[in-house]
């Protein structure tokens, strides 16, 4: 979809003042294609279906119903607690954003949305499962989002259909797209937003717009493995790893070099951390298989620290303590 008429109309921040009214014209045609979004469905609710939950349930104002397996996941008396604390947020509105949020263990809960966003493990036969089961529960006009870090879309859309079924009825499959947040979602401004081949041009417009409802600057890719974002980083977290591996450099000399020398705020072992080993793990997993080049072979590192369970921040160990 790169340099669709759909593509450029949002991309109107460094234009001309001819080139900006022929965006904002081109703006208001995906406006008038969108669907409202009126309430929002997330299934998954760890470190980013939580984020995109509270995101939209505070910025777009649509009541979020989370849906995870874990009931642990979904038990989050703190919410919020934090950036209250810090002034970030006030009370009242830290009280009004919970307010909008349902959890729930049971994805039957999903009866009544107009979109939902996906974002469980990267497990290819997991997100499929997912999908087949959304396409059966949500109703006939729901916009059906993953927020898959390196799966294809076209993949994805195709499990919303039986195997049986008639690979061109794309009643369901037209619906599905992806929504890639970037970690941690309320802080991010970024999200990537890549249709499958069965994509149709509304739903692609609800998704945009609704997007820009929560706050974010959406950019297009192409379905394509590990998409933009993800072809671009894993390679390089990957990269440092290998460095690490082969005593090129230490933890704490890799990570200050690349942040002091490229003005990030966290270097690549820490932000793998952050993103989850795991994680990385599948991305790099996706973009060697699809691509076939050696160039994109997961660190032996990598895979033994997934391996060890050391899977970063969110389990207290990775290539830093927590
Ligand atoms: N972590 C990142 O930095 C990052 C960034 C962008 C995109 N992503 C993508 O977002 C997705 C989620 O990643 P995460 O880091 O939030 O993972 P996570 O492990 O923190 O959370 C996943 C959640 O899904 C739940 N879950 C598992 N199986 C389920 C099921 N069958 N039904 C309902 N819930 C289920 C788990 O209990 C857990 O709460 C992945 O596709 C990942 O690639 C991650």
């Amino acid at each position: 979809m790169i340099g669709s008429p759909i593509a450029s109309r949002l991309s109107s921040r460094f234009v001309c003042a001819h080139c900006r009214a022929f965006s904002t014209s081109r703006r208001s045609l995906v406006e008038a294609q969108a669907a409202e979004v009126k309430r929002l469905g997330v299934v998954g609710a760890g470190q980013m279906g939580l984020g995109i939950a509270l995101v939209a349930s505070r910025m777009a104002k649509v009541p979020v119903v989370v849906v995870d397996n874990s009931q642990k996941s979904l038990d989050k008396d703190k919410l919020l607690a934090k950036d209250v604390s810090k002034q970030r947020i006030t009370q009242s509105e830290a009280d009004e954003t919970r307010s909008r949020l349902t959890a729930t263990t049971n994805i039957d809960d999903l009866s009544t949305v107009d979109m939902v966003i996906e974002a469980v493990p990267e497990i290819v036969a997991l997100k499929k499962s997912i999908f087949a089961q959304l396409a059966q529960i949500c109703p006939p006009h729901a916009i059906l989002a993953t927020n898959t870090s390196s799966i294809s879309i076209t993949q994805i859309a195709r499990a919303t259909q039986p195997p049986a079924a008639d690979p061109t009825d794309l009643s369901a499959a037209s619906r599905v797209i992806s929504t890639h947040f970037m970690n941690p979602v309320p802080i991010q401004k970024g999200v990537e937003i890549i249709s499958g081949l069965q994509t149709s041009p509304a739903t692609l417009a609800t998704a945009l717009v609704f997007c820009q409802r929560m706050g974010k600057i959406p950019s297009q890719s192409a379905d394509s493995p590990g998409f933009l974002a993800n072809r671009i980083l894993m390679p390089y977290i990957n990269e440092a790893i290998i460095c690490l591996e082969t005593g090129v450099g230490k933890e704490s000399d890799i990570d200050e070099i690349m942040k002091n020398g490229t003005n990030v705020p966290m270097g690549p072992l820490q932000l793998a951390d952050f993103i989850g080993l795991d994680t990385c793990l599948s991305i790099m997993e996706v973009l060697h298989g699809q691509l076939g080049d050696s160039k994109y072979r997961p660190a032996v590192r990598l895979r033994l620290m997934v391996e060890a369970g050391w899977v970063g921040k969110k389990c207290g160990r990775g290539f830093y303590k927590y």
